[in-house]
């Protein structure tokens, strides 16, 4: 295991019920993304906020615009809900919040999975997974479908900043990763399965057994691409340093 980085991995006998999966991009992340424009601009992402409608939060480290557009989610998305869907936000906060609960079981599972290869303290173990103060969120992604994809980009190459990242992706292709000596390579949606995805957090704290994933979204002509990440990190103000164990 030390001799191996590792980089991302699917999970598909994960317990998470495949009906809120369902629900979760089929009706609800597909409801945010029909919405009308000027509804969609009474909840946009502040400058500095990570909630509501926006462009990628990478997108302020490239020049050209990404074909990709967002909805950010932490904790619960009442607010936000009601100005967009006054008489009908229960059954989307119902699908998100069902659907993070479920997030944060399966991340507790498989951090501490991870986490017991690598020996780490306790203490260590406890920042990691503190189920209070950790800092989560939930991302609907929607890439268009594009006249031009060989013209664009649906989310340029990056890693994911925290410890780990599960992603649910809908039935269009798009996510590559880089593998080295191999180029970009595809990573196509498995029904139900998630992609788990090693954060740069955890890159760090395993003294890069566990290597952050760099990765980036291609744009399809015929279909819009959706995806659901769930990212999930300690507490903000913590200090990440490589674990005692090394
Ligand atoms: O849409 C995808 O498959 C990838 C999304 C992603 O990388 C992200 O939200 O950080
Ligand atoms: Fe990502």
């Amino acid at each position: 295991m030390r001799n191996s980085p590792k980089v991302y991995f699917k999970s598909i006998k994960h317990g998470v019920p495949l009906a809120l999966i369902k629900k979760l991009r089929v009706l609800e992340s597909r409801k945010a993304f029909c919405t009308p424009t000027d509804e969609k601009h009474k909840v946009l992402r502040s400058a500095n906020g990570v909630t509501g409608y926006g462009t990628a939060s990478i997108s302020k480290f490239f020049d050209k615009c990404m074909w990709h557009e967002g909805f950010g989610i932490m904790g619960s998305c009442v607010e936000d809900a009601k100005i967009l869907w006054p008489y009908d936000y229960k059954n989307f906060c119902n699908t998100m919040d069902a659907y993070q609960n479920e997030m944060k079981l399966l991340t507790q599972k498989l951090l501490l999975l991870i986490l017991q290869t690598l020996n780490v303290t306790q203490e260590e173990m406890n920042w990691a997974l503190s189920a209070q103060d950790s800092q989560t969120k939930l991302q609907l992604n929607s890439y268009p479908s594009c006249p031009n994809p060989s013209n664009a980009i649906g989310l340029a190459p990056h890693t994911d900043t925290l410890l780990l990242t599960l992603l649910h992706q809908g039935g269009a292709n798009g996510l590559e990763i880089f593998v080295e000596g191999l180029g970009w390579s595809p990573v196509n949606p498995v029904d139900g399965a998630f992609v788990v995805n090693i954060g740069d957090l955890l890159h760090i704290l395993s003294n890069a057994i566990f290597q952050a994933v760099n990765h980036r979204v291609r744009v399809n002509q015929a279909k819009q691409r959706i995806s659901v990440a769930y990212f999930h990190g300690p507490p903000v103000e913590s200090v990440v340093a490589p674990s005692s164990s090394f």
